[in-house]
């Protein structure tokens, strides 16, 4: 763009100096012109009145001249011919441009032939003539005629001799005005006989009267005329002669045009002198000047005589020197102005364009050298880039030189020291070997090994290490290693990545350790059971070794948690792993299925057998007391045993046979253990088989109730019932519902069986007192599904309304475990049924750890004493301590209490000598149905019931 506007400059310049230098110039050139052309004109109009006044003059002399001729007819009356030229040949010589002079007589017809033979005598083949069509012929007959009679000279105007001029109207017509007024008049111009060309001519006249006639009037005058005398001029050659005599006229540079006549009328036209320049065959408007023309009209001898000087079509050299000077000096000056100019601004433009290509190089070569530079900015950038990105590298970047047998370590980044804890000072210079660490037992240190011939191969390698950092920590590494070459290809360095994959590999073991571990006590879990099993199989399998599969379930682990809640669960679980652990042998394998159910797997080795003395271990070590939150435990276990090879040769029919041992010990009361027989597992197919005839049980009206009566101690009377259901299993007989309620409650069938119980006590119970029975309170046991159902209180209310039952003689009865479970939950619903109007008792109590806090705040009315401490109540002071201890606290809430599972009077009695309120055992009646009830309370009611009733019965 600047180099165009530079061009663009510079050419104006040099065009604004040929505008203003041509302009200048040119106004020079012009005003010059100007003036020469004024000079010219002035000098041209100088010359051309000289040569007017010339031929003026020449043409007024020519009439003195005639006048002075016809002054000799004026003064010799008849002049002689001789007398004539004597007269005029010196005016002749004088005069040259006088073509002649004559004396025209009139002669009438009559004298015609006389004068033309007297005249012959002189000039033989003399006749008068008339000139006709340019040719003299002889003239016709006239009545008078003006015969040209003397002529002087004669030589070169003979055939102008007896020439009858009457016929020419131009000169008679002048002659006439000069006849008139008696002085000479000329005439206009015509052809003259004596000229050979068409070259015309004119007379002037003067009339010659005879002697002595009085010429005062015209008539007189022309009365008096004979004749004229005449002055001929050839016009061309009259006005050649005068300008040629006038000397300095006779420059050519003039052009004159001289008319006979007022106008330029061509047809008027004498002459006309043509300069040289004007016969140029250049057009006139090429170079040449427009001609100066100067007109003048004056008046000879009456006739009018009009002149035309123009100026010769000059070039514009001649005249303008000056200004051609001027123009040609300015022109150059201009035009040196203007080539110095655009030489100087092709000079410029040279310069300019070397500038710019020099510029443009130097662009070019900035470009390329920005180019450059930013290509080793990037370079640079990018390598700083990489070397920022190695510095912040999370994983340590090791660079090695290619130098066996050290390959000492030339560079590592920060990562490196925090991951190996070397600091970079400390491992530059050495060999990447001191940080193996001195662990060659170690399955993973062989990695190092790969690394070392990956480098002596001088090939990539990756491994994963199992290493020690400085401190000694235990970290995993996975190292790659690569060679690095240079571009001779030679290797000259290594480059080692070593990522820290602790975090992963502990990750991994998490993972591991959950998929095979137990969470909570970190013992194996069912899934990693299965294979040691497997292994432990293979094993005995291939050294004909037997191994057990001991199944440990603890007893009533379930009213630990539900009481206390899972985080003492858990501590209990927790402490119970730790116990079996040290309990069993290392070689034993510990695993928990869930809740309070351990596995452990005992293998026999050379030397080590297996025997029941580990089984007793076991439950040592379980039953150690222990303290949760204050509260002290006295946990046992029961345990069951499956053999390998000879109870199952699959690992889970191994555990399920275990299990089932573990059940029967459950059975067999708990806190004992026992070994598979094939007779358990048809006992185990069985409660599969009471679990699926248990759901149609209903349906098939199979379910009865029995009665156990509840007496008053101090009146021995039947004061209620607990309704405890039964199954009348069509194949099985009367089945316990020891042996279905738990099935029942698992597969959630305790709800519409629950419900039925409910229902037919409050049936009975009413249909009873609307017999007259009395009014005694039906007693229902409440499971935990039932407890926590959500229709609960409503579905009871209906059925009290139903029934037509007053809530009143309605108890229902919850475990100590069940209210405790979750207490709050459990008062909310306590005080429903209490606001229902049912009477609420606590089952089983003692066996559990009821918060007396809490126990405050449940809205109950009984207290049931467990049958086991009843059991023992008069052999085991503690069971006796506690069953006073809840007598007493019940009093002191003020609650009933009641103790169950009395079968003996000596009990009856402790109970009775201890405030217990009421009683329920074997001891008065087993739960009886409804008939046998009837018969009871016709029977007990009836009389006093007294302890030693009791005894009889
Ligand atoms: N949720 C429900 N549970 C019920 C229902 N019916 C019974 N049960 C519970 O089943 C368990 C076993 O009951 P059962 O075999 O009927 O045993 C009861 C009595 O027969 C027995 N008992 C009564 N007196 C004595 C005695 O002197 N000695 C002795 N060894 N046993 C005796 O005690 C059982 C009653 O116990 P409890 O309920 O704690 O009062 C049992 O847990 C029943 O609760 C039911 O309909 N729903």
């Amino acid at each position: 763009m600047y180099k165009a506007i530079k061009r663009i400059g510079a050419s104006i310049s040099v065009s604004l100096t040929l505008i203003i230098g041509f302009g200048v110039t040119a106004l020079l050139f012009l005003a010059t012109c100007k003036l020469e052309d004024d000079a010219f004109n002035l000098d041209f109009e100088r010359r051309a009145l000289v040569r007017v006044t010339t031929l003026q003059r020449g043409l007024e002399e020519a009439v003195q001249v005639l006048t002075v001729i016809n002054r000799l007819f004026a003064t010799v009356d008849n002049p002689t011919r001789e007398q004539f030229h004597t007269f005029t040949a010196p005016l002749v010589e004088k005069y040259p441009h006088v073509q002649a002079f004559s004396f025209q007589r009139f002669i009438t017809r009559g004298e015609r032939a006389g004068f033309e033979s007297a005249m012959q005598a002189r000039y033989p083949g003399f006749g008068i003539n008339a000139m006709v069509e340019g040719k003299t012929v002889p003239s016709p007959i006239r009545e008078r005629y003006l015969v040209v009679d003397y002529l002087e000279p004669l030589q070169g105007n003979r055939p102008a001799l007896g020439l009858d001029m009457s016929a020419n109207a131009t000169v008679m017509q002048a002659l006439e005005l000069a006849i008139d007024s008696g002085k000479p008049v000329s005439t206009g111009a015509f052809r003259l006989a004596q000229a050979s060309t068409n070259e015309r001519g004119l007379l002037v006249l003067m009339p010659v009267y005879r002697a002595g006639m009085p010429l005062d009037t015209l008539a007189q005058r022309r009365a008096a005329v004979i004749g004229d005398t005449t002055a001929v001029f050839h016009a061309r050659v009259l006005l050649q002669r005068i300008f040629n005599a006038a000397g300095p006229l006779r420059r050519e540079d003039v052009d004159i045009s001289v008319f006979i006549g007022e106008h330029a009328d061509p047809v008027d036209l004498v002459y006309r002198s043509e300069s040289s320049a004007s016969k140029s065959l250049l057009p006139s408007w090429l170079g040449y000047r427009k001609p100066v023309r100067i007109r003048r009209t004056f008046n000879i001898a009456g006739q009018p005589w009009h002149l035309e000087a123009r100026s010769a079509p000059i070039s514009l050299t001649s005249n303008h020197s000056n200004s051609l000077l001027i123009l040609g000096a300015g022109t150059l000056l201009t035009l040196l102005a203007a080539a110095y100019l655009y030489t100087l601004s092709m000079r410029s433009r040279r310069i300019q364009r070397t500038v710019d290509e020099r510029t443009a190089e130097l662009r070019l070569t900035n470009v390329l050298l920005k180019e450059d530079i930013h290509a080793r900015q990037q370079a640079e950038q990018a390598l700083q880039l990489r070397q920022r990105a190695i510095e912040a590298s999370a994983n340590a970047i090791i660079i090695m030189q290619a130098t066996a047998p050290d390959y000492p370590i030339e560079y590592v980044n920060p990562a490196f020291e925090r991951i190996t804890g070397y600091s970079a000072g400390e491992v530059i210079g050495h060999s990447i070997r001191m940080l193996e660490s001195d662990s060659g037992a170690d399955a993973h240190a062989h990695g190092f090994e790969e690394i070392w011939s990956a480098m002596r191969e001088q090939r990539e390698g990756n491994v994963v290490l199992r290493n020690h950092n400085k401190s000694g920590a235990e970290v995993w590494n996975d190292l790659y290693i690569a060679p690095v070459k240079s571009e001779q290809g030679t290797v000259t360095h290594f480059v080692a990545a070593l990522y820290d994959i602790t975090s992963m590999k502990r990750y991994e073991a998490e993972l591991e350790f959950q998929a095979n571990r137990d969470v909570l006590t970190g013992l194996v879990n069912r899934n990693m059971l299965r294979k040691v099993l497997e292994e432990a199989m293979a094993y005995a399998e291939r050294y004909q070794r037997s191994l057990w599969v001991v199944f440990v379930d603890l007893d009533r682990f379930k009213f630990v948690n539900d009481t206390l809640g899972h985080k003492a669960g858990d501590l209990l679980l927790k402490t119970i792993a730790g116990r079996l652990r040290a309990a069993v042998r290392d070689t034993d394998t510990i695993a928990r299925l869930g809740s309070d159910e351990f596995v452990i797997v005992m293998s026999e080795y050379t030397g080590i057998g297996l025997d029941t003395r580990h089984l007793h271990r076991i439950q040592e070590a379980v039953a150690a007391p222990m303290t949760i939150e204050g509260h002290t435990f006295f946990p046992t276990c029961s345990i069951g045993v499956a053999a390998y090879p000879d109870d199952g040769r699959d690992a889970e029919v191994l555990v399920k046979h275990a299990d089932i041992a573990m059940y029967r010990a459950k059975q067999s009361g708990r806190d004992n253990y026992q070994f598979y027989t094939p007779a358990m597992n048809a006992q185990a197919l069985e409660r599969l088989r009471i679990e699926g005839d248990l759901r149609i049980a209903l349906e098939r009206n199979e379910f009865l109730l029995h009665y156990q009566p509840k007496i008053n101690l101090r009146s021995g009377r039947i004061v209620g019932m607990e309704a405890l259901i039964r199954w009348n299993h069509p194949e099985l007989g009367m089945v316990s519902p020891a042996r279905f309620i738990s099935l029942a409650e698992e597969t959630g069938l305790i709800l519409p069986i629950g419900s039925w119980v409910i229902r037919t006590a409050c049936e009975q119970v009413r249909a009873w007192q609307e017999a007259g029975l009395g009014n005694m309170r039906v007693s229902v046991n409440l499971s935990v599904r039932q407890f926590v159902q959500k229709d609960l209180v409503s579905s009871i209310a209906k059925v009290l309304q139903e029934t037509g039952l007053d809530a009143d003689f309605l108890e229902l009865e919850l475990t100590e475990s069940l209210v405790m479970t979750d207490v709050e939950h459990a008062i909310g619903i306590l005080r429903e049924l209490k606001d229902l109007g049912v009477h609420l008792s606590i089952d089983d109590f003692g066996t559990g750890y009821s918060s007396l806090s809490y126990l405050k705040k449940f809205p109950i009315d009984v207290l049931k004493i467990d049958k086991s401490f009843v059991r023992d109540i008069t052999l085991d002071a503690d069971d006796a301590a506690i069953t006073v201890s809840i007598i007493s606290l019940a009093h002191s809430l003020k609650l009933h209490v009641i103790a169950e599972g009395v079968e003996t009077e000596e009990q009856l009695s402790y109970l009775r000598q201890h405030g217990c309120d009421e009683m329920q055992g074997y001891l008065f009646s087993p739960p009886v149905p409804p008939e046998r009830f009837v018969e009871l309370l016709q029977e007990k009611n009836d009389t006093q019931v007294t302890t030693l009733e009791f005894s009889a019965r």
